[in-house]
């Protein structure tokens, strides 16, 4: 998994997957008592490194929707050893509910170190049927939350010198089929969060900023339906 990473002054560039990243970048003592939001994390990647950072001791605040699976991953983040653990659970389709989680942050830490941006809204997976609709929706809460979220943590990701994680995939690197509406979030994450690095360099701002280009990973949850019907058409086109 293509990792890459860089601070706004001239620094560190790496190449791992997130939670590779997370446990082993450097020292996980590194880790230890930082204040870090993970979004998405009530399943899937977002819940594990929900708990990578719990075993190496950090603060942690995590969102979704479902509250009843965030109060779990909250319970398992204290057994694994987090410095404190807590939820915030909406739907981050509303930009209003992403400053709220950064406030909750601010309120309860007095800053933050970490901001991980993980979370996705439901798409399909198949030839674009041109709903409009869908890809605003969609972009809100791929895309547009992300940088809300961002505005929000900026000063006190300034204040700590801390880091931004933003996950993505390598539909957002290099387009293929039967995914316009998920590959076009993505990039524009790419497109955001890669000029705005830019700007941290010249500004010499000290905040990283790292994109995670992520091939598939079987997370136990998969839409299998959802992935069978993108094989199958792949197949078609391209196979049969
Ligand atoms: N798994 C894979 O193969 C790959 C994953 N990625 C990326 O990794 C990241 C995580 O993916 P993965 O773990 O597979 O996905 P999951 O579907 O397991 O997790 C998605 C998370 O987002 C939350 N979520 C969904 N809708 C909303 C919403 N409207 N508002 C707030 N939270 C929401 C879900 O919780 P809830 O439903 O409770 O809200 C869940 O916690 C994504 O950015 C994805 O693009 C990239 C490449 C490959
Ligand atoms: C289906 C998953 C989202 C859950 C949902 O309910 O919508 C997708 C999340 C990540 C996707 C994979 C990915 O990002 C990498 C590949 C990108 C290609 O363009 C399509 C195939 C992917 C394996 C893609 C498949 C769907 C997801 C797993």
């Amino acid at each position: 998994n293509p990792y890459g990473t860089q601070r706004g002054r001239k620094g560190s560039s790496d190449a791992r997957g997130p939670c590779t990243a997370l446990s082993s970048a450097s020292s996980p003592e590194m880790l230890r008592g930082k204040r870090v939001i993970v979004t998405g994390a009530s399943s899937g990647i977002g819940e594990q490194m929900a708990y990578h950072l719990a075993r190496m001791g950090a603060h942690v605040l995590v969102t979704a929707r479902t509250e009843a699976k965030l109060q779990k991953v909250v319970e398992r983040c204290r057994e694994l050893g987090a410095a404190s653990a807590r939820f915030v659970s909406g739907s981050m389709e509303d930009t209003a509910f992403a400053e709220e989680v950064v406030k909750e942050a601010e309120n309860t830490w007095g800053g933050l170190d970490m901001l991980i941006l993980n979370h996705i809204g439901h798409s399909y997976f198949n030839y674009f049927d041109g709903d409009v609709d869908h890809i605003r929706k969609l972009l809100e809460t791929n895309f547009l939350s992300y940088v809300a979220m961002t505005v929000t943590a900026l000063p006190m990701l300034k204040e700590s010198e801390g880091n931004i994680v933003v996950v993505s995939s390598v539909a957002g690197k290099a387009p293929g089929p039967f995914a316009a509406p998920y590959s076009a979030t993505k990039f524009a994450l790419d497109g955001f969060f890669s000029s705005l690095r830019h700007e941290f360099i010249i500004e010499n701002v000290n905040v990283s900023i790292t994109l995670c280009i992520l091939g598939y990973i079987d997370t136990g949850k998969l839409n299998q339906e959802t992935l069978t019907t993108w094989k199958a058409k792949i197949e078609d086109t391209f196979v049969n």
